[in-house]
């Protein structure tokens, strides 16, 4: 493991000698470790396209990210995210987006998961409709996971993939009927340190979505998308600016390929407080690309936090008590259903964090029953389709979505919500209801520290309590216990009126590591990576400013620059 500092970029010494085996274009460097199916994947016209797109539009991207900044100065300073009085003519607007494909009208279940090999096998294979495929919240962006989700998406659509499980002596390859792939590249945020142009790192979104396009476009329109995609889910977006920044990398590359304008089709997540007041304005963007939105809700529940972090008077309650019946988390959901439908897109739901339990029937029906009682809300409310974290929820969720939508593909011409309409800011902004408990603070430092201790060594989305916890759960239990914190929140739930400080995290940091090595046993816990995860969770948890992403501060210990490790160097 080697620090190197922001976006872990090191003067470029070794450079010449690495990027020799990768045949690369003018002013781009490889700094990861070389393999001949790497070698495919970054094979120069491939690495030209990423090399425009970043040319293109880094300027644009810089500018963006410094709107963000932009406005938490404003959100710091006290001032509230709400609707934009200058784009009230496109809310207000009669207009609609380009019809639905007819691969993707109905999406009523959608697995996700990250672009592992025999996961990918699966998730397509698990009578899901659609399988996202995630470089984002459930992937660890490792040069080695980022390069080989690459391979794997690429067999995947060429419906070559195969995987021989030694150990199990179990093979795996696709069915005759599998769910429609969509990819989620990064977000705008995350560099690839492992890739540089023109001397600095590549957005890793855009080499997420170039390295995907340039090999997949032609086989995905013929194989899958019946002359439509490929298709996309786009997260962690603030600003209809970024959203407008994708609609012309989707041009670009549609241009670059010769494929008719609008092939590209893409669904954004609204999952940061700002997006929320940005719906209509982010379709209207992506209007010829758009596939409707979702509630990337685990996120959304994060951006609260860190939207308000400058407003003391917003403390959450625990992490368990903030779920989608709280009156902000409703009014998100519905406001979102009838933004997409009024524009004829689909408006998907989000993720239960429940998954099977296997080793205890009761406790598996008990978290059934919480995914079923979600997936209800959520088709009752009028939602189109719903995330499912494992391939053994699909028909709990399938069930929820048969019985109550019948055989429409979606409820997009069905149910309009026009009452949703009243929603006001206030609604959005509502501050969850709920008490603040040790247990909360306990929780929080045990999954934080266990999350990046996996995300170390290489898993982005693992099984915690019996619940999925993947970057957005992570992020809540930091900037939790960031706010607690910095406010000396009163756990007022315990009722014995003890404040959060930093003597007491630090007991609770040493009794829940402690717990851990308890958990895991005493070889797992020597040979992990809890130690590391500890102490950046704890620089995270008391840093006098939040830092904005758990990942970014993160990053900077999987970069790996070689030839460290290298056969071929
Ligand atoms: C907030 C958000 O962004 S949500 C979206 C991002 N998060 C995700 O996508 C999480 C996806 N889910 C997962 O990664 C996994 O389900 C976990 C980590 C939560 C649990 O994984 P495990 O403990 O390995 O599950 P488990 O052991 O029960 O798996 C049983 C089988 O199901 C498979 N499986 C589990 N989840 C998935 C999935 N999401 N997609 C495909 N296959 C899966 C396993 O590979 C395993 O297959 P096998 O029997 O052939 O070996
Ligand atoms: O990406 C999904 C989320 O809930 O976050
Ligand atoms: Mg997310």
């Amino acid at each position: 493991m080697v620090g190197l500092g922001t976006y872990g970029y090191a003067a470029p010494t070794m450079t010449k000698k690495i990027s020799a085996h990768y045949d690369v274009p003018e002013g781009v460097e490889i700094r990861g470790r070389y393999s001949e199916d790497f070698a495919k994947i970054l094979n120069r016209d491939a690495l030209q396209f990423v090399a425009d797109l970043q040319r293109e539009f880094r300027n644009r991207i810089k500018y963006a990210m410094e709107c963000r900044r932009e406005a938490k100065r404003r959100y710091n300073e006290g001032a509230l995210p709400g609707f934009d009085a200058a784009t009230r003519y496109i809310r207000e607007g009669e207009w609609t987006c380009a019809l639905v494909p007819p691969p993707v009208a109905d999406r009523r279940v959608e697995i996700t998961g990250p672009v592992e090999r025999k996961m990918i096998i699966n998730a397509l294979n698990s009578g899901a409709k659609v399988f996202m495929a995630d470089f984002e919240d459930a992937l660890s962006p490792s040069w080695e996971n980022l390069m080989s989700g690459q391979v794997n998406l690429k067999d995947a659509v060429n419906g070559t993939i195969s995987f021989h499980d030694k150990a199990r002596n179990r093979a795996y390859k696709l069915n005759e009927q599998t769910a429609k792939l969509f990819v989620r590249p990064r977000g705008w945020h995350l560099p690839e340190a492992h890739i540089l142009i023109d001397g600095e790192p590549a957005t890793g979104c855009l080499v997420d979505f170039g390295l995907y396009f340039y090999h997949n476009y032609a086989a995905f329109r013929s194989n899958q998308g019946e002359g439509f995609g490929p298709f996309f889910y786009l997260p962690k977006m603030e600003h209809s600016r970024e959203a407008k920044i994708w609609n012309c990398v989707f041009e670009k590359a549609e241009k670059m390929a010769g494929i008719e304008r609008g092939s590209i089709r893409a669904t954004v997540l609204i999952e940061t407080l700002p997006a929320v007041f940005q719906m209509d304005e982010i379709i209207y963007e992506l209007r010829d690309h758009s596939v409707g939105l979702n509630c990337g809700r685990w996120d959304y529940i994060f951006s609260y936090v860190k939207t308000f972090q400058g407003h003391p008077d917003r403390l959450l309650p625990d992490r368990v008590q903030v779920g989608m019946t709280q009156h902000f988390m409703k009014c998100y959901s519905d406001l979102l259903i009838r933004t997409c439908h009024r524009r004829g897109v689909h408006a998907m739901g989000g993720m239960a964090a429940q998954i099977p339990i296997r080793d205890d029937p009761a406790a598996n029906e008990a978290a059934l029953e919480l995914v079923r009682k979600d997936k209800l809300r959520e088709v009752r409310a009028g939602h189109d389709g719903t995330w499912a974290a494992h391939p053994g929820l699909i028909p709990t969720c399938m069930e929820a979505f048969n019985n109550n939508m019948g055989n429409a593909p979606n409820q997009i011409q069905t149910t309009k919500r026009e009452d949703a309409g009243n929603i006001t800011g206030e609604d959005l902004l509502q501050k969850p209801r709920g008490v603040r408990t040790l247990e909360g603070l306990r929780l929080n430092t045990r999954v934080g520290i266990q999350y990046l201790a996996a995300w170390f060594t290489g898993s982005g989305s693992v099984p915690l309590y019996n619940l999925m916890e993947d970057a957005a759960t992570a992020e809540i239990s930091r900037v939790q216990n960031w706010q607690w914190l910095k406010y000396e929140a009163e756990l007022d739930g315990d009722g014995l009126g003890v404040k959060v400080s930093r003597e007491l995290f630090g007991r609770v940091v040493d009794e829940e590591m402690a717990r851990i090595e308890r958990e895991v046993g005493k070889e797992k816990f020597r040979k992990g990576m809890y130690q590391e995860a500890c102490k950046m969770f704890i620089r995270q948890c008391t840093a006098s400013t939040l830092d904005d992403f758990l990942t970014l501060d993160a990053y900077n210990s999987i970069v790996m620059h070689h030839p460290k490790g290298s056969s071929r160097l």
